[in-house]
């Protein structure tokens, strides 16, 4: 069993308590449904929202939303038009109500996701029909306004972008010439294309770069995430169903879908698949940089959330288990000063690490790299730290307790043990556009490595299956970010004793 307490002197700070939920939930609370009308035809009322005292009292600062006064004549004429934000919100505001008053006036249920909702949305007339379109349409560019070109182009996926000028246009004509496509084809595509805003068409025939385009022409870390994903990850999606038929237990290396989408089921793990072949693992490598650059992921929330302070006033040492080419331990370098960090790693990638590992000496001095493979005994001994960030989401749970198994020999008493992973809140926990990224990258594990990503009690039952000396410390999550930092440390009982006792011994001078 995994003990969840600890000394309170194992770290001067005070101990953190799992903050994984900390979501916060709205307190609207429903009123009551407007009584059921005598009429045959049913009626459906949306539900409605009141307002406590106490949420108000909370909320000083809100400020309803008012439509902009129309433009004023004498001193206030110079007030500029609407943003294309606010110009859109109206928008779909203004036709909304339109809906709204529809379904009202004709009985109609009111659409929404309940299990006894509506299956389709009902047959509507002209007019109203082209409202819903006009609301779709600006509900999906408002939406697009807000996520921005390049999480947008990350969470799609493409490729011809290199061939239409930075700075100007090119008629599909010419295109047409650059590819091996034919002209109707090609055409098909960008048309396609463009109805998720890559490329634009400003005048019939010639195709000039959007934002995101551009982008994808432009940013190599994100056409190598649009390549792996269009490459690597859809071929291995579409065998998972096979994978699971054969094998629905879903915990091997090499019986994933990736496996049956290139042939190498019980043969080989993806990850030596693409080491065979520097062109796909250099792709992968750079993908998962531009994921762990992108929004929510970024290493600085490691860097604030993640206190090593006691750790650092000892000039203590932090071993990066997979830790690549060292990024993150570069960042916690940064910060804690006195701190040595060994970053290991399979040899080809300890062998391509960048010699300096950074421009500040200082902290490329503290960084040395060592080629181990974490499914052996772990070498270094009597380390603070051992530190696994985007490791343990790699691998189903037989593995992932291997992991930790293999710690153990080297651990002193008080050895922290962070994990730097997403930690998986309950469904509907979690704010939608998270949600929904976060259990996408679960699935893109199954497919990938029929591994996962976890919530609290699965890395609780982690580290109990591992053995009985780690002590469960909890789980943080920086706010804004996606990613959580897991914590335990090593104590097992009979340590913990020894030093209990000799705390409670009177000092002899
Ligand atoms: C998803 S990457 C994570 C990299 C890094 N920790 C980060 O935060 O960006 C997984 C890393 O584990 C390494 N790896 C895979 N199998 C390994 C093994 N058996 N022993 C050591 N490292 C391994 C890979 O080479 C890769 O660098």
């Amino acid at each position: 069993m995994v003990r969840l307490r600890l000394a309170t002197w194992l770290h001067a700070s005070p101990t953190p308590t799992s903050t994984n939920s900390d979501c916060r939930k709205t307190s609207l609370k429903p009123t009551p449904e407007p009584p059921q009308t005598t009429s045959l035809e049913k009626k459906h009322y949306p539900q409605q929202y009141s307002i406590s005292e106490a949420d108000t009292a909370n909320m000083s600062s809100f400020v309803p939303f008012k439509m902009p006064a129309k433009k004023a004549t004498g001193p206030l004429q110079d007030v500029p038009p609407p943003s294309k934000i606010v110009a859109l919100a109206q928008k779909i505001s203004a036709e909304t109500e339109k809906i709204d008053v529809y379904f009202r006036q004709k009985g109609l249920q009111m659409p929404s996701f309940d299990e006894d909702a509506a299956g389709d949305f009902p047959n509507i007339v002209d007019d109203i029909s082209t409202t819903r379109r006009e609301i779709i349409q600006a509900t999906r560019e408002l939406h697009d306004l807000m996520v921005g070109p390049k999480e947008s182009v990350r969470w799609m996926a493409w490729d011809v972008t290199n061939l239409v000028p930075l700075n100007g246009t090119i008629t599909f004509e010419q295109l047409q010439a650059k590819t091996s496509l034919d002209a109707t084809n090609l055409t098909r595509l960008l048309r396609h294309a463009m109805a998720n805003r890559i490329f634009q068409e400003p005048t019939q025939g010639v195709i000039a770069h959007t934002a995101a385009s551009r982008l994808l022409a432009s940013d190599d870390a994100l056409q190598a995430w649009v390549g792996f994903n269009t490459e690597e990850v859809y071929p291995g999606s579409a065998h998972v169903i096979n994978a699971l038929k054969e094998h629905p237990e879903a915990t091997s290396l090499d019986h994933t879908g990736f496996n049956y989408a290139f042939d190498t089921v019980g043969k080989e793990p993806m990850f030596v698949t693409l080491g065979k072949e520097p062109e796909r693992a250099q792709r992968m490598a750079k993908a998962m940089s531009s994921l762990t650059g992108g929004e929510g992921y970024e290493l600085s929330y490691l860097t604030d959330g993640c206190d090593l302070s006691d750790n650092n006033l000892f000039g203590g040492t932090l071993v990066d288990m997979g830790g690549s080419h060292g990024f993150a331990s570069v960042h916690l370098a940064r910060k804690y000063r006195n701190m040595r960090f060994i970053v290991q790693d399979l040899p080809a990638t300890v062998a391509s690490a960048p010699n300096p590992v950074c421009e500040d000496m200082q902290v490329a001095e503290r960084i040395t790299f060592q080629a181990h493979d974490f499914f052996t005994e772990q070498v270094v001994k009597d380390a603070d730290v051992y530190f696994f960030r985007w490791i343990m989401h790699n691998y189903s749970r037989p593995y992932a307790v291997q992991l930790l198994k293999n710690l153990v020999p080297a651990l002193k008493p008080g050895a922290r043990i962070i994990i730097n992973d997403l930690c998986l809140r309950g469904p509907g926990e979690e704010n939608p556009w998270d949600e929904r990224l976060m259990r996408s990258m679960d699935l893109v594990m199954m497919t990938l490595l029929n591994a996962q990503e976890r919530e609290e009690r699965e890395f609780v039952q982690l580290f109990e299956q591992a053995d009985a000396g780690f002590v469960f410390k909890g789980v943080t999550r920086p706010k804004g970010c996606r990613m959580s930092i897991i914590e335990a440390v090593w104590m097992p009982a009979e340590d913990e004793e020894k030093l209990n006792t000799n705390l409670s011994r009177p000092i002899t001078l």
